[in-house]
């Protein structure tokens, strides 16, 4: 039995490992995953078989174990664009900035911009996303190596282009083989239509069509801004939500990211359809769209809603902790209601609620349950006194504070080290810096 960073094993083993000496909630624990990646024990002393059996133990005494996060709705390798755009309002940010610079992009910028997202999320103990963006395949290469989990589409627009249509259904159908083909579990492919502004009725048609026959989820922008519900009434004679449904891109696989401009009617239809809403309070806040996601409506409907970042280029970090924060702390200030959002429910919306909506395994410490398991460090001023510690670790951690993340029963950060760090900030460093010559030159 080991475990120290001078293991080479512990970063790739497949076999069995021990946690011990660390708390959940109120309790103090030991956790045995076994070979397959699976949480076999948890307790106060796990069985003697399960302490002899293990290869590799981890020590983690002032620690509080919690289930890997879910980041519901982003775009990874906007990391290169961390800073680029700041401080404007949302359509003039996309157009004149961020779509002209996205011009330029490449196949390799998109990895690792990828890769340097997911270092940042495992750093601050996200363990599976969900992506939208350009050149998937090399966005699934970098989250392959990564070792977390992702649900990966192409961002699907064509402006109501016939030419552009035909490419889109293509890379789409592209993206699904291929991740069909890499045959790793912890990766899925979906469909993704960027918004009922971006991409027309008819084109809609053929995503909820085609997320029906693939059976794959459905990630969508909605309602995200006042200006898009007041186009899409004009030109559809509805909101964007019901225009959605009768396109048929509303069910149980549906992810719609943001819906701040969501109406009460809309927020009934979305339960009755079974669609996940994704939260992004702080991109929200940041790109002013003027009025919180309605929690109170989708909450007394019954939606499933889950924690989201957005992009880099938007928030501008992946930083969950800081987002279940802003949630529930937003949700409060924006609806003047105290009791709303409570502490828990940010940690269920960042976990369980996410591995629901993406349809994934994790969000929760269980036995049967796949290991995606976060060690938050105790020995921090943020987390002393630990009266509640849900309540420290929404209001008062941040990510800073994780120090060991598994994915699947994988180590993938022990005691902050994760390997090939280095080489990730460096390559991703150059890449935006590639981005911005060649954006300068137009090349
Ligand atoms: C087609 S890939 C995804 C596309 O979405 C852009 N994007 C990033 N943040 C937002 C947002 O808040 N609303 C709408 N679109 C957004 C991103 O830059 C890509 O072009
Ligand atoms: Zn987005």
């Amino acid at each position: 039995m080991s475990a120290c960073v001078h293991d080479p094993d512990l970063f790739t083993n497949k076999g069995s490992i021990l946690i011990t000496g660390t708390r959940i909630g109120d309790r103090n624990v030991d956790i045995f995953i076994d070979e397959t990646g699976t949480i076999r024990d948890i307790g106060e002393g796990v069985s003697k078989k399960c302490r002899s059996e293990a290869e590799h133990q981890i020590s983690a005494e002032k620690t509080l174990a919690i289930p890997g996060l879910v980041n519901a709705h982003t775009h990874a390798a906007m990391t290169l664009l961390r800073g680029y755009a700041d401080d404007m309002h949302l359509q003039q940010w996309l157009s004149e900035k961020i779509w002209p610079l996205e011009a330029h992009l490449t196949g390799e910028d998109v990895y690792w911009g990828t890769k340097l997202a997911c270092l940042e999320m495992i750093r601050s103990g996200t363990v599976a996303f969900n992506d939208m963006y350009f050149f998937m395949e090399d966005a699934a290469r970098a989250v392959d190596e990564s070792g977390i989990r992702g649900v990966l589409c192409h961002g699907f627009i064509t402006f109501g282009l016939a030419e552009k249509f035909e490419s889109e259904v293509k890379a789409t159908e592209n993206l699904v083989s291929h991740i069909r083909g890499m045959n790793n579990p912890r990766i899925t492919p979906a469909v993704g239509p960027h918004a009922p502004y971006t991409v027309p009725p008819e084109h809609l048609e053929w995503c909820g069509s085609y997320s029906k026959d693939e059976d794959i989820m459905l990630h969508i922008h909605l309602s995200e801004t006042e200006q898009e519900v007041i186009d899409c009434k004009k030109a559809h004679g509805v909101t964007p939500a019901v225009l959605l449904d009768q396109c048929g891109c509303l069910s149980e696989r549906t992810l719609a990211a943001h819906g701040c401009w969501l109406e009460d009617e809309d927020c009934r239809l979305l339960a009755e359809r079974g669609c996940h809403v994704a939260h992004n309070p702080v991109s929200n806040m940041k790109l002013a769209t003027g009025r919180a996601m309605p929690y109170p409506s989708l909450r007394s409907a019954g939606v499933n809603v889950a924690l989201a970042t957005d992009g880099c280029s938007s928030n501008n970090n992946l930083d969950l902790f800081e987002e279940m924060k802003v949630a529930a702390i937003g949700q409060k200030f924006f609806w003047k209601q105290d009791t709303l959002l409570p502490a828990e429910e940010a940690l269920s919306m960042a976990t369980s609620c996410g591995a629901k909506a993406l349809g994934i395994p994790g969000g929760s410490i269980v036995v049967g349950q796949a290991a995606d398991i976060v060690l938050v460090s105790l020995d921090h001023p943020s987390m002393v006194p630990l009266h509640n510690p849900v309540s420290n670790l929404v209001y008062s951690a941040s990510g800073c504070q994780v120090s060991t993340v598994l994915c699947n029963g994988r180590v993938l950060m022990y005691e902050k080290e994760i390997p090939g760090e280095t080489a990730i900030l460096s390559g991703a460093a150059d890449a935006a810096a590639g981005l911005l010559n060649r954006a300068a030159q137009n090349t």
